[in-house]
């Protein structure tokens, strides 16, 4: 079996009374997307939060690639690999999209954000921000403002931002979020080739987006999984469907 790429070991958070994760140990495989999946309020965010480093865990540990982040900060997760993609767009709308991707490669190498127009002409630079830009199929998009992207090439540009990183593991949270039937489809189609550039850790909801795409579930009810497992076996885990699927799944 090969090692884990990214795995949490007994994390623990509590807001109060409050345990918004109870002892989560998950992992993540090379080439593997594991979605993590759970009601409201189920602790999903922040799972995530402490995975990427925008929250500290009270006990517990990250471990990306063999080594332990629990220390590290959220940039310096990424410097070591972690690439995330956000429920809420972090893009810069005004700029265009090989200003939004060459941002990233910069990020990529430590640059200071005032250097930002002098790093246009750089040709590394651009030369990473352009092929994740073709990596994700926008290179006809180039100079247009993000802002005029429709939601699933926003959705793609942030994937590609991720790249510029050269991320081992990726961390998504909710990115089908407001695209339409066709735009998830679409999605689904680009995270299924993505795999093999780097294996995805994926909050969902969209259960069709899910089920198309895991290759294990999680299942979290009240910060605690309560099921891992391929998706025939979690649609038919008695467990589950009581606490959260139902018996549509
Ligand atoms: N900063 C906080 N302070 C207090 N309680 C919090 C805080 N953040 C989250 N919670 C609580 O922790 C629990 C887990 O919340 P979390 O947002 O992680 O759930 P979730 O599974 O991501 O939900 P959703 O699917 O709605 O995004 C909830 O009961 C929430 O109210």
């Amino acid at each position: 079996m090969s090692d884990p790429v990214l795995a949490t070991l007994n994390l623990n958070k509590s807001f109060g009374a409050l345990k918004a994760t109870d002892d989560v140990s998950i992992d993540l495989k090379p080439g593997e997307i594991h979605a993590i999946i759970g009601p409201n309020g189920a602790g999903k965010s922040t799972l995530i939060q402490q995975i990427c480093g925008g929250l500290r865990p009270d006990s517990g540990r990250v471990m990306l690639r063999g080594q332990d982040v629990s220390g590290f900060s959220t940039q310096a997760r990424a410097r070591a690999g972690l690439g995330r993609t956000f429920q809420i767009s972090q893009l810069c709308m005004e700029d265009s999209v090989l200003e939004n991707a060459v941002l990233g490669a910069m990020g990529a190498e430590h640059m200071a954000w005032r250097f930002w127009r002098p790093a246009l002409k750089r040709s590394a630079l651009r030369e990473r921000a352009e092929a994740a830009l073709e990596r994700v199929g926008l290179t006809e998009n180039r100079d247009t403002r993000c802002a005029n992207l429709s939601h699933g090439q926003r959705r793609q540009l942030e994937v590609a931002v991720a790249l510029t990183l050269s991320p081992k593991a990726f961390v998504m949270d909710e990115p089908m979020a407001g695209l339409g039937a066709e735009g998830s489809k679409r999605l689904t189609g680009f995270l299924d080739g993505l795999r093999q550039e780097a294996p995805i850790l994926l909050v969902e909801h969209d259960m069709d987006a899910v089920f198309a795409l895991a290759d294990r579930i999680s299942v979290l009810v009240y910060g605690k999984v309560i099921a891992t497992g391929t998706a025939d076996e979690i649609r038919s885990s008695r467990e589950v469907r009581d606490a959260y699927l139902g018996d549509e799944a």
